[in-house]
């Protein structure tokens, strides 16, 4: 193996799972896509104490380069650790499509791997998500796979519609299959336009317990669970941008899942609108502004300051870990 996760100071989502649930809150999964979105996530969570899945997609991995993102997951740990806080931190692959990536990324310094077989049909997700599984165990990785399907896009793949996660499906894909955890659909979704103005966003949290009563005390993770803050894209819009009708899951049903069996919420585009609010916010006030620092600071601080609001209103996992000064 190229990098091994543990040498580089990572660690599994295993013991992180059991503790988010035995103690009623998630872990926080954020996606990253350069050195300042790492830096604003480790910061907020370390500022918390909060655990932390560093996520990165395959189209993140190819933007970022493969050969440094293991450096920059070790940055992490290093910084958490500089300032005296002892959250464990996972490098996740996020979407994993296929085990020939899978086994990259496991070349690579990850510590945990999502394979999304949702897209296939019972029998091949079963399939799929089995190999991984006995690849990754081989490893100590843990390995997270999807029932349900999301709408919204995720890499290249865009779904129409939520097609939720059959209840009666459940023990029997994560008895066959061994994965450490397991994404539903509930009505959550990828990307910054969940619902319509006029809707009322409302996640199945009916689902939910059923899903529970099932495979009881088994982690389940929650994707597209943004809430789409009304202040970035407000911000975005009075700066030059165009973002229109942007609705997210609201930050109080979200709450009530983490309480539950829900051990892992991802969150990319609140970070992403966050970020970009920075930006342009720059941008407009200093149109003649050209250095990166000026307008990546800000862009930073936006997103993890969000990221610490989000860790207290949502996650619950403040504190669950020594906090850094
Ligand atoms: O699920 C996600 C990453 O896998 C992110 O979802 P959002 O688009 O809601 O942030
Ligand atoms: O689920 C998708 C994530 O938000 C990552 O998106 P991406 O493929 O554009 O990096
Ligand atoms: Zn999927
Ligand atoms: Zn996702």
């Amino acid at each position: 193996m190229k990098y091994n996760y543990k040498e580089l100071g990572l660690s599994n989502t295993k013991e992180m799972f059991k503790h988010a649930n035995e103690n009623g809150y998630s872990v926080p999964a954020f996606n990253f896509n350069n050195m300042e979105q790492m830096e604003a996530i480790i910061e907020a969570c370390t500022e918390m104490g909060s655990p932390v899945i560093l996520q990165v997609s395959a189209g993140a991995r190819k933007y970022i380069g493969k050969e440094i993102v293991p450096f920059l997951a070790q940055a992490a740990v290093a910084y958490a650790r500089s300032k005296g806080s002892d959250i464990p931190v996972a490098l996740h692959l996020d979407h994993g499509p296929n085990l020939e990536t899978v086994k990259d990324c496991i070349n690579y310094g990850f510590s945990s791997v999502m394979i999304d077989g949702s897209h296939h049909s019972f029998e091949e997700n079963i399939k799929v998500s089995k190999e991984v599984a006995d690849y990754a165990h081989q490893y100590d990785v843990s390995v997270e796979a999807e029932l349900g399907i999301l709408a919204g896009v995720e890499d290249d793949v865009v779904a129409e519609k939520t097609i939720f996660t059959q209840p009666d499906e459940v023990e029997e894909f994560v008895s066959k299959t061994g994965v450490d955890s397991l994404a539903i659909a509930i009505g959550t979704s990828h990307g910054a336009y969940k619902f319509k103005p006029g809707d009322n966003p409302q996640i199945r949290l009916d689902i939910l317990k059923e899903i529970e009563r099932r495979i009881p005390g088994f982690p389940i993770v929650l994707h597209g669970s943004s809430s789409v803050p009304a202040k970035f894209v407000k911000l975005i819009n009075e700066n030059g941008g165009k973002i229109a009708d942007a609705i997210g899951i609201p930050n109080e049903q979200l709450r009530d899942a983490s309480k539950s069996a829900v051990a892992k919420i991802n969150v990319d585009t609140d970070g992403r609108l966050a970020f970009t609010a920075g930006i342009r916010e720059v941008f407009a006030k200093n149109p003649s502004e050209f250095d990166p620092r000026k307008y990546l600071g800000p862009a930073k601080e936006y997103m993890k300051e969000y990221y610490k609001e989000k860790i207290q209103t949502v996650f619950g996992s403040e504190g669950a870990y020594k906090k850094g000064e």
